[in-house]
């Protein structure tokens, strides 16, 4: 629904900002435009509401030619969010959310109340309301940038770096409050981020910028991890991407073996005839109970008066990914991770090998079958690898990076 055609930004001392840069941007969804300083990220995002003007191309939204749209018009469906939020400091915070329903002309009161809705929606107590933005955290503020970018409900939201400016702690909250908030509101959002890890966590497409302004690569999170399109790519997207891979394998999608699951009941005498250094005992639901070292066991006896070394802990095949299954078996005293099903109830094992082997099988998922995996409740992002919980934020007003009022709706942005 957004789309650039052999678009290119040059400006006047020379430098190319953005170089013949073609690009469709799903509706719905979240595009993350990533890359190192200065590559040309905040320049396409503006070039979306036309605070930046291109110097050849076309960038149309929804099939239009945006130049035909004049520019306040075209913000009124465009939110834009930017780091530190940039909130109005002498305006209580209902008023700074209720900014663009004021300036579309809706009354006092109207406005006020929506304001209030979205201070609800963005996860903040109502109590805020009369609170100027010096009293509030960063993440809050950031929260409240979110809200004021929602007040006129625009179908598309453009954030910049909306996130960077606050501690990991709250940034994490703030980008699981975000996915939690998209799943509401389906927004077709441009994300600009220069952390890649923030990309992937956050983007349905990832599209990754080399110095110059020009696009590397294009594609989900998932097959920039497995296929990275070059070698600034697979730089960019860290040493580390094999492990971060593993968060779009399904781990139901990894073999399991029984190994040796032997009920507290058993005599030591089935263990030892295992073969197996450590047998797991689990009672009558096959519910692990712990880990029994053979080698420790009494001469006689059921594995129920065996000594038992903790669990570590376990993997859910119902919703886990696979990272959470290495993740266990790393941390297995036995070096062997369980993998339980709804209930609870042990299913099998398997070792980092036998795990590693399966992954490399499972083929990199289609969006679609990755996106199942993130949805799946218990995937839950509990313990393991994401969590997805976030609070985030959004808004216009004075831009961060230019000082400059930067208002989705008005005259607010213009070139650098
Ligand atoms: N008004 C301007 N005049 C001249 N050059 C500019 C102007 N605005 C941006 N640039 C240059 O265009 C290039 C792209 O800038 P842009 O802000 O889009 O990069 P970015 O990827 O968002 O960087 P960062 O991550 O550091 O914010 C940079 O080299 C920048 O210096």
């Amino acid at each position: 629904m957004i789309k650039f055609d052999a678009v290119s930004k040059n400006y006047p001392n020379g430098t190319t900002a953005v170089d013949d840069l073609s690009l469709e941007l799903a509706e719905g969804g979240i595009t993350v435009l990533v890359g190192p300083s200065g590559c040309g990220k905040t320049t396409t995002l503006r070039m979306i509401n036309r605070m930046v003007e291109p110097t050849a191309g076309t960038v149309s939204l929804r099939g239009r030619d945006i130049r035909e749209v004049n520019a306040p018009e075209l913000r009124r469906g465009i939110g834009y969010v930017i780091q530190h939020a940039g909130l109005f400091p002498h305006r209580t915070i209902l008023d700074n959310i209720a900014t663009v329903p004021l300036l579309l002309g809706w009354s006092r009161k109207k406005a006020r109340a929506r304001a209030a809705e979205l201070l609800e929606l963005v996860g903040l107590p109502g109590e805020m309301a009369k609170r100027y933005p010096s009293q509030l955290s960063g993440g809050q503020q950031q929260r409240v940038g979110v809200a004021r970018a929602l007040g006129a409900d625009p179908p598309v939201l453009l954030m910049d770096e909306p996130f960077s400016a606050v501690d990991p702690i709250v940034r994490a909250e703030l980008q699981a409050e975000f996915i939690r908030l998209q799943k509401e509101l389906h927004k077709t959002i441009v994300f600009v981020t220069h952390d890649i890890d923030e990309a992937i966590k956050l983007g349905d497409n990832i599209a990754v910028f080399r110095t110059g302004g020009r696009l590397a690569q294009f594609d989900t999170p998932e097959r920039l991890l497995a296929q990275p399109a070059d070698d600034f790519v697979a730089g960019f997207v860290g040493q580390d991407r094999g492990i971060r891979r593993l968060s779009f394998v399904k781990a139901a999608q990894v073999p399991l073996r029984e190994g040796a699951v032997l009920s507290a009941t058993s005599p030591v005498t089935r263990a030892r005839a295992s073969d197996e250094p450590w047998v797991l005992v689990v009672d009558a639901e096959r519910r692990p109970l712990g880990w029994a070292a053979v080698a420790e066991l009494p001469e006689s006896g059921t594995l129920a008066d065996a000594p038992l070394t903790p669990l570590g802990h376990t993997f859910s095949l119902v919703g886990d990914s696979a990272r959470a299954a290495l993740d266990s078996a790393l941390l297995s005293p036995s070096r062997l991770a369980v993998g339980v099903d709804a209930d609870g109830a042990v299913v099998g094992v398997a070792d980092a090998h036998e795990l590693s082997a399966g992954v490399a099988a499972a083929e990199v998922p289609e969006a679609a079958e990755a996106a199942a995996v993130d949805a799946a409740p218990e995937v839950a992002k509990d313990g393991d690898a994401e969590s997805r919980v976030a609070k985030d934020e959004v808004a216009k007003g004075v831009d961060a990076k230019t000082g400059d009022a930067a208002g989705s709706v008005g005259p607010g942005g213009g070139e650098r």
